[in-house]
């Protein structure tokens, strides 16, 4: 059953007091709808997934592949923002993440592709025992459906996939875009022409190179979501409750035995202003997937954080557990922008030529082709040794002789493993439109070219500023506290650049740069643009970490909460370091593993 608490708030007060639960999920987004699905194939349990934001369904701000960013300060929006950032000229960045059944599946860029494997393998390094790269596999697979693409796009294009590399019978359907940008055709070009490889088989563990990613989307080119993915098919499950509208405003957590605490429920708020208390059968469990913000934010509020924070603001300490909220880190971003030549057009011209938007939307509409039915297309992940140069590389040797304080020496030992050994650092990708810098000329298309540092160093924390949670909690990913954190993001942009040197990009970009512009040119000069124009990955992890509770970790092998006997955390905060990735396979496979561990422990 999906209940709208906005419309049905007296059947929703009903059926929430009623009843007792075997597993109450908090946040139904990519990993809790995912949980949801799994744990109510069990018909003898019932699950009640609690999500402040509404559906999704038929939605075109979440539907439609090329308005991917469009979500951002709509009402599905959390409209986040990270404190002043003292190393990034004390700016605030933006950190809009999705409220909405689906949660960031619903909004994020649909870009679809796996780790390397050592990122996975990590996660057991430093202490998890099971989180490997094996494990983590099998698990993703198991979300996954790729599609092949059909004939006459794949010879247009050049794309296909491995099928052996993927999974065939998931709920999350994976597919190529029908129609590709000449632009990133030509990026393809570029990375060749710099003497990058173009990786065909990017799945299975080693995503180095330049290659086609496959999209969130399903074959008839609508994103998937986690809604429509996990729970559409599961919601005739007369064990499964899901309520959107529903915000979960703290845990109540009761004293147990030998300092154990106990979740017996959760608060809920509805629309109206009015309260009910959802509880936990004998036996039942809590699982936590509100996201990084949302999870330590929850578990601070119920008294299981810092002790310090927490008596601060007056919250009584139910576990003394400073790893909460800790560990915060999000890759890093900065963009560079390019004019097409005339003739050449991007997704700008859809705002600038009416006549183009209806065709386009037609087309869409009809048959489900054309320029809507792309998001993002080509990526380009590259290790240091590629982005560096020889005399870079000695330096790199230099810098990442200081670990900087906030990092833990495993995470750090860890990277640096990461850097020295090929794993992707920077990673490269086009946005088909104006996507950075002061101003743009009417009736012009422009492309932007995104630089990911993809393993920062600093490492920030995410906590509570009130006791209320209509407050956002104070969001500090700590950008650029590090020197090798803000060397190598200026390296990396300045390494862009290169793209547009290429013959294949000559053809189509205007040799201006429009931003930042070519008087950009020193390492000073790039150090002081990022530090300017930084931004966040949206792949924010790490703020309940999985890992050994003396290594501050927030939860165990099992994503039990330490100190409580039935409080889980199964969503991107238990990710204890980041991947060569975006994150949503990651999500989806914890939230998948997740699945097997609380049912086997059952
Ligand atoms: C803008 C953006 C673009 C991205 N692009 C990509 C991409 O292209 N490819 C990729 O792989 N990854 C991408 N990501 C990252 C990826 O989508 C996320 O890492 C992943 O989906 C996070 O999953 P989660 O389950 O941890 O959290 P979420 O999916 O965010 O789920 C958390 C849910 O909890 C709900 N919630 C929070 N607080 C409460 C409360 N108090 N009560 C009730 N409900 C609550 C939220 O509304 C939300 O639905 C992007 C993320 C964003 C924000």
């Amino acid at each position: 059953t999906l209940l709208n608490l906005q419309t049905s708030a007296d059947i929703g007060k009903k059926l929430i007091n009623g009843n007792q639960f075997d597993y109450i999920i908090v946040g139904g987004g990519t990993a809790g709808l995912t949980l949801a699905r799994r744990l109510s194939e069990n018909s003898r349990t019932n699950v009640l997934v609690l999500e402040a934001g509404r559906s999704g369904v038929n939605d075109p701000l979440v539907t439609v592949p090329q308005k991917s960013f469009s979500f951002i300060a709509t009402d599905i929006d959390w409209l986040y923002n990270t404190a002043p950032q003292v190393h990034a000229n004390n700016q605030g960045i933006n950190l809009s993440q999705g409220k909405i059944l689906g949660g960031d599946s619903a909004v994020n860029g649909l870009v679809w592709c796996r780790p390397y494997r050592t990122d996975w393998d990590d996660f057991e390094k430093l202490g998890n025992p099971g989180w490997n790269w094996k494990n983590m596999y099998a698990a993703a697979r198991k979300s996954e459906k790729v599609n092949s693409p059909q004939p006459q796009f794949a010879r247009e294009y050049g794309y296909g996939v491995n099928p052996a590399s993927h999974g065939s019978s998931g709920p999350v359907e994976t597919s190529f875009p029908p129609f590709i940008p000449l632009q990133e055709l030509k990026f393809i070009n570029a990375s060749l022409e710099l003497g990058h490889d173009f990786n065909k088989d990017p799945y299975a563990g080693d995503n180095v190179g330049v290659w086609f990613g496959l999209s969130s989307q399903t074959s008839k080119n609508a994103r998937e979501t986690s809604e429509f993915a996990y729970l559409d098919p599961a919601l005739h499950r007369p064990n499964l409750i899901v309520c959107s509208y529903a915000l979960v405003t703290k845990l109540n957590v009761s004293n147990g035995p030998r300092d154990i605490v106990q979740s017996t429920g959760v608060q809920v708020r509805f629309p109206d202003g009015s309260t009910v208390t959802a509880k936990t059968n004998n036996g039942g469990e809590v699982v936590m997937t509100a996201g990084s913000v949302r999870t330590p934010q929850l578990l601070e509020l119920s008294g299981i954080g810092n002790k310090d924070i927490l008596q601060k603001h007056n919250v009584p300490v139910k576990v003394d557990l400073p790893g909460v909220g800790e560990n915060y880190e999000d890759q890093t971003l900065t963009i560079l922008t390019y004019k097409l030549k005339p003739g050449f057009l991007s997704f700008d011209a859809l705002g600038y030529n009416q006549t183009l938007a209806a065709e386009q939307q037609l087309l869409y509409d009809t048959k489900r082709l054309g320029w809507l039915t792309f998001a993002q297309g080509v990526l380009n992940f590259a290790p240091a040794q590629t982005v560096l140069n020889k005399a870079d590389l000695q330096t790199a040797q230099q810098l990442l002789k200081r670990k900087p304080a906030s990092i833990s020496q495993d995470a750090f030992d860890a990277i640096k493993d990461k850097v020295f050994s090929g794993v992707p650092q920077a990673e490269y990708i086009l946005f088909n439109s104006f996507s950075g810098g002061p101003s743009k000329e009417p009736n012009t298309s422009y492309v932007s070219l995104a630089v990911t540092h993809l393993h920062p160093l600093a490492r920030g924390s995410i906590h509570i500023n009130t006791t209320s949670i209509d407050d956002h909690p104070i969001i500090n990913p700590n950008v650029l506290d590090s020197d090798w954190d803000t060397w190598f993001l200026a390296k990396a942009t300045a390494y862009g650049r290169k793209f547009f040197e290429t013959s294949a990009f000559k053809e189509i970009f205007e040799p201006a740069e429009v931003f930042p512009g070519l008087q950009t040119q020193t390492q000073a000069d790039w150090v002081d643009f990022i530090k300017k124009n930084v931004n966040l990955g949206y792949h924010s992890v790490g703020t309940a970490s999985l890992l050994p509770r003396n290594k501050n970790g927030v939860v165990d092998a099992n994503l039990k909460v330490y100190g409580t006997s039935n409080i889980r955390v199964a969503d991107a905060s238990v990710m204890p370091l980041l991947v060569s990735a975006h994150t949503q396979t990651t999500a989806y496979a914890i939230a998948e593993r997740a699945a097997q561990l609380i049912q086997s422990s059952h």
